[in-house]
């Protein structure tokens, strides 16, 4: 029986009367990879910031790792947010310090790590994101918008997180990128055991990377199961979403692309 790393029940966000989730609840298991898709405006990124710990809930129990964000200690809320990693739309990166020292960053919260170990766990992160060496020494606005995703997927990477939230990976990347983007998160989830919370519009990540889709609709989640089912559910949203001409462009495009594990 797979373990529930994320527990959400009864979630409710809302920004002054505008109410974003209402009653939403979702289950995440560990080493899945969990693409959320909805609407513009759904919800996904509050959704994604109030699991990570970014934002508080107006109401509702969010349970990740064990811990309760809201009966949890300091402490305690500390400890599990050393567990995760969470990655940009845009890397969000520190653009006075070069890749490296963003990668380092969150290194210097583990204590007694020498300096020259945490530059040298900042280096294998960068290569397993699959920059070169020397885009360490680079600045941000040195990268291209590819390369700065995959240094803000290092950074996530940082401190071996066993959830790693995404949000919009792909977007803004070439075909050929965001191609690449997909086998490597699907290398990292299955060589690292990582569980991942992927926000996306991409269909082609979808079918690519994903082994349960759950749709954000009407202030919750509306269903969640793999991408074969998402084909019968009967709701104006996915069905326009799963079975338009692009879903079928991205199923095409997935029956002649390998599917690495
Ligand atoms: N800090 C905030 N203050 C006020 N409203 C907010 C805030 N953050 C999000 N919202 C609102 O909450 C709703 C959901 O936003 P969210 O960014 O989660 O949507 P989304 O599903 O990720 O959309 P998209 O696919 O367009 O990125 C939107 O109507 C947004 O305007």
């Amino acid at each position: 029986m797979a373990q529930t790393v994320i527990e959400v029940r009864g979630l409710r966000n809302q920004f002054g009367a505008h109410v974003v989730h209402d009653g939403l609840n979702l289950d995440v298991y560990r080493g899945e990879v969990l693409g959320v898709v909805g609407g513009s405006g759904s919800g996904k990124s509050v959704l994604l910031r109030t699991i990570a710990g970014l934002q508080r809930q107006a109401a509702g129990t969010v349970r990740m790792l064990g811990v309760d964000n809201q009966t949890a200690t300091e402490a305690e809320l500390a400890v599990q947010s050393r567990r995760i990693g969470v990655m940009f739309q845009d890397g969000a990166l520190f653009s006075s310090l070069s890749v490296a020292e963003n990668v380092e960053l969150p290194l210097k919260s583990v204590p007694r790590l020498a300096p020259e170990t945490r530059r040298a766990l900042a280096r294998l992160k960068i290569s397993m994101s699959g920059l070169p060496w020397s885009a360490g020494d680079k600045y941000p606005a040195e990268l291209s918008g590819g390369m700065r995703k995959r240094a803000g997927l290092a950074r996530a990477l940082a401190l071996d997180p066993e959830i790693l939230f995404l949000d919009e990976p792909t977007a803004g990347l070439d075909p050929i990128g965001a191609a690449a983007f997909d086998t490597l998160i699907r290398k990292l989830s299955r060589t690292m055991g990582l569980t991942v919370f992927l926000v996306t519009h991409d269909l082609d990540t979808l079918y690519a990377v994903c082994d349960r889709i759950a749709v954000l609709a009407e202030k919750r989640v509306l269903v969640t199961g793999p991408i074969d089912d998402m084909l019968k559910v009967d709701h104006p949203w996915v069905q326009e979403y799963f079975q338009g001409p692009r879903a079928r462009a991205a199923r095409d495009t997935i029956a002649t692309r390998p599917r690495r594990e």
